[in-house]
């Protein structure tokens, strides 16, 4: 793998929350002085709950900002697995309310049948300003899991903003953001938290096929590690 970017440990949970999202929030602030709107795309999943939530009290001219999930579950937004609602429940509401989501699923049949109405609304709010991403344990990131179904064609050089995805360690389908869209981010940050993801970093930092780490793809590019135990 070619040489990693910065890593910055924080004492606990909170730190690291509170400190991801006013870095965050500084670094929209700037996109939107610069060309006047800003794009942000957040994971899904376990850990970013408190980032998510301290980010919607940040004061920032949100109505300028277009907020996207970095992947989601094929699933109903009723379903306690359903990214979209983590994202309404945590971070589109107070200050944050005015940002516009642009959605990663719909109702439909399967991903692929939703998959063309969603990606012109994904293009055209490219390329993103900022891109914190979560990894798991097997260290995939957004949902480009190792063994996964489409897994050359999200790693490609020239994949499509956004592909269907099906993998072993995955227990619905997904749409997600692929490499080329997650790595040209202006700002990559990796949000990981406990030593289970601790050691999957250390696993992922050593060289090796980015199929077998999918989350090299962005450490590659100088993608940010944030971590507290
Ligand atoms: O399934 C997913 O997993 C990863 C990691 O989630 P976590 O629960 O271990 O924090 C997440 O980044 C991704 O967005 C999500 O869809």
């Amino acid at each position: 793998m070619s040489p990693a970017g910065p890593r910055e440990d924080f004492p606990d949970r909170v730190t690291l929350m509170a400190a991801l999202a006013g870095r965050v929030a500084g670094l929209l602030a700037e996109g939107i002085a610069a060309r006047g709107r800003a794009t942000l795309a957040v994971p899904g999943g376990t850990t970013p709950g408190p980032f998510l939530e301290l980010l919607s009290e940040t004061e920032l001219d949100w109505s300028r900002v277009s907020v996207m999930l970095t992947d989601e579950r094929f699933v109903p937004e009723s379903s306690e697995r359903s990214n979209t609602a983590l994202l309404r429940r945590t971070l589109l509401k107070y200050r944050a309310a005015a940002a516009t989501l642009i959605p990663l699923t719909a109702e439909g049949e399967s991903p692929e049948a939703v998959l063309p109405g969603l990606a012109e609304a994904v293009r055209a709010a490219l390329p993103l300003d900022v891109c914190v991403l979560g990894m798991g344990a097997d260290m995939h990131t957004a949902s480009i899991f190792p063994g996964a179904d489409k897994l050359a064609e999200a790693l490609a050089p020239d994949a499509p903003e956004l592909l269907p995805m099906r993998a072993p360690g995955a227990p619905e389908p997904r749409i997600t953001l692929t490499a080329p869209v997650l790595s040209s981010a202006r700002h990559i940050f990796v949000l990981l938290t406990g030593v289970e993801k601790a050691e999957a970093l250390a696993r992922a930092l050593l060289p090796g096929p980015t199929e077998e780490a999918p989350v090299r793809a962005v450490l590659s590019h100088g993608a940010t590690v944030v971590y507290a135990p």
